[in-house]
C-alpha cells in the first residue's frame, strides 16, 4: 500500500467491493419463478432483483430504503470555451436551490421519500452553511481541460474519496440505496471527454447538446472533445490519470461514491450522463463496482446510450430526460424498490394454493 492516506482509501475500497453472489442470484432466479405471477412476468424488474440478490450476498436482499441523493456540485474551467448556454454562477445558484429544496430534484425526493445531500466538491464561489449541504471543496473549480490537465493527481484523489467518505457516511446513517446528482455548469463536456476516453468512441458519437446549444455550439463542443483527448493522448492510461485529464471534481467524487456504495454492498442508483461518465472511471478501477449499479434512466444524450451499453446495463425509465441532478434515477427509485419487495412479499404457488401450470403440464 502507499503511504498516502487518500490512496490507501481508494485502494481499500476497491478491494472491498465485492464479486456477485452467484449462489444468492440462482435463489433469487429461483424463488422468483416459484412466486403467483407466470415465469419472468415482471421483465427487468426480476433482472434486478436478482443483481441486488447478489450484492447482497443474500436472497431476498434487503430492501433498498431507506434511500438518499447524493448531489455533487462543481465548476468546470472548460466553461471558457462557449460550451454551455448557462452562467457558470448558476452552478451556485443551484446549490442554494438545493439547499432550501426548491429544485426538480428536491421536489422528486420528496415524492419518493428519498434524503437529499449536497455536496460541494469544487464549486467556483464561497457558499455559505446550510442544512445537508457538505462542504468538501477540493478546488474552486477545475482547470480548462481542453488547455491542460483538468485537475491534479493530488485533486483527484481528494474528490474520490470525499465520494468515498460521503458513501460510507450515509451507508452508516442506515441507508440502503444510494443515489447519484449531479450539478456543474459544462459539465456535459467533461462528460463526453469521459466517455469518449473510456469507451473509445469518437468525440462526435458522445458528445451531446446538453441544457440545449444550437448547431454551431454543439459543432465547437465536438471539437472541444475532440482536441482535448488528442492533446492528453486520450483513450488510454490509468482511470485515476483520464480524470485528471478531462473529468470533474464532481465525477471524481462521483466515482469514488459509486465505489463506496458497492463496497457496503449497498446498490448505488445512476442518473444519466454525468453518472454514467463517474460510473465508467469506476469500473475501469474496479470492474466488480458494476454490479452494484442501476442504471435509472435513458437520457437523451448520445454519449448515455453508449455509457450503458459499455457497462452492460439497462436504463429503467425511458423519458426524455436531459436534466441531471439525480431526476431521472430518483423516478426509478420506486421501481428497484418494488423489485425486492417481490422477494419478500409475494406468495408461493405451495404457499398461496395456486396451481402452478407450468409446473402441472410439465407433469401431465
Ligand atoms: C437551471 C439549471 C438547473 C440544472 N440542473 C441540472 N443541470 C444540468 O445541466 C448542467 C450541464 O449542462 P451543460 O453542460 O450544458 O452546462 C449541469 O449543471 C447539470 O447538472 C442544470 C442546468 C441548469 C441551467
Ligand atoms: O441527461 C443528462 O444526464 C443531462 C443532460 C443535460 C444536462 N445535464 C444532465
Amino acid at each position: 500500500m502507499s503511504s498516502d492516506p487518500m490512496s490507501d482509501l481508494i485502494e481499500r475500497t476497491v478491494a472491498a467491493v465485492p464479486r456477485p453472489d452467484e449462489a444468492a442470484m440462482r435463489d433469487a432466479r429461483a424463488h422468483q419463478d416459484r412466486l403467483t405471477k407466470p415465469r419472468g412476468a415482471l421483465g427487468a424488474l426480476e433482472d434486478v432483483s436478482v443483481r441486488l440478490a447478489g450484492l447482497a450476498g443474500t436472497c431476498p436482499p434487503p430492501l433498498p430504503a431507506p434511500a438518499a441523493v447524493a448531489i455533487f456540485a462543481a465548476d468546470h474551467g472548460v466553461h471558457a470555451q462557449g460550451v454551455s448556454p448557462w452562467p457558470q454562477e448558476v452552478t451556485a445558484q443551484m446549490v442554494a436551490n438545493f439547499a432550501v429544496g426548491g429544485a426538480v430534484a428536491n421536489a422528486f425526493a420528496r415524492q419518493v421519500g428519498a434524503e437529499v445531500v449536497v455536496v460541494d466538491v469544487g464549486v467556483a464561489a464561497d457558499l455559505p452553511a446550510a442544512p445537508g449541504l457538505l462542504d468538501r471543496k477540493v478546488a474552486r473549480g477545475t482547470a480548462d481541460l481542453s488547455q491542460g490537465p483538468a485537475m491534479t493527481a493530488e485533486q483527484v484523489r481528494r474528490a474520490v474519496a470525499a465520494g468515498i467518505e460521503v458513501a460510507g457516511g450515509l451507508a452508516d446513517a442506515g441507508h440502503r440505496c444510494l443515489i447519484t446528482g449531479d450539478m456543474g455548469i459544462a459539465n456535459t463536456t467533461a462528460s463526453a471527454a469521459l466517455i469518449a476516453a473510456f469507451t473509445g468512441l469518437p468525440a462526435e458519437r458522445v458528445t451531446g447538446r446538453g441544457t440545449g446549444i444550437d448547431d454551431t455550439v454543439h459543432a465547437r463542443k465536438i471539437e472541444v472533445v475532440r482536441t482535448a483527448l488528442a492533446r492528453h493522448g486520450l483513450p488510454g492510461g490509468d482511470p485515476l490519470d483520464v480524470l485528471a485529464a478531462v473529468g470533474g471534481l464532481e465525477h471524481a467524487a462521483l466515482a469514488g461514491f459509486i465505489l463506496g456504495a458497492a463496497a457496503r454492498r449497498v446498490p448505488v442508483l445512476l442518473d444519466g450522463v454525468i453518472a454514467g461518465a463517474a460510473a465508467l472511471a469506476a469500473a475501469a478501477l474496479c470492474p466488480d463496482v458494476v454490479a452494484a449499479c442501476v442504471a435509472g434512466h435513458r437520457s437523451v444524450e448520445p454519449g448515455h446510450a453508449a455509457t450503458v451499453e459499455h457497462l452492460g446495463l439497462r436504463p429503467l425509465v425511458d423519458l426524455e430526460l436531459r436534466l441531471g441532478e439525480g431526476t431521472g434515477a430518483l423516478l426509478a427509485l420506486p421501481l428497484v424498490q418494488s423489485s425486492v419487495r417481490v422477494l419478500h412479499e409475494v406468495a408461493t404457488f405451495d404457499s398461496a394454493g395456486v396451481s402452478d401450470k407450468e409446473s402441472r403440464s410439465a407433469i401431465d
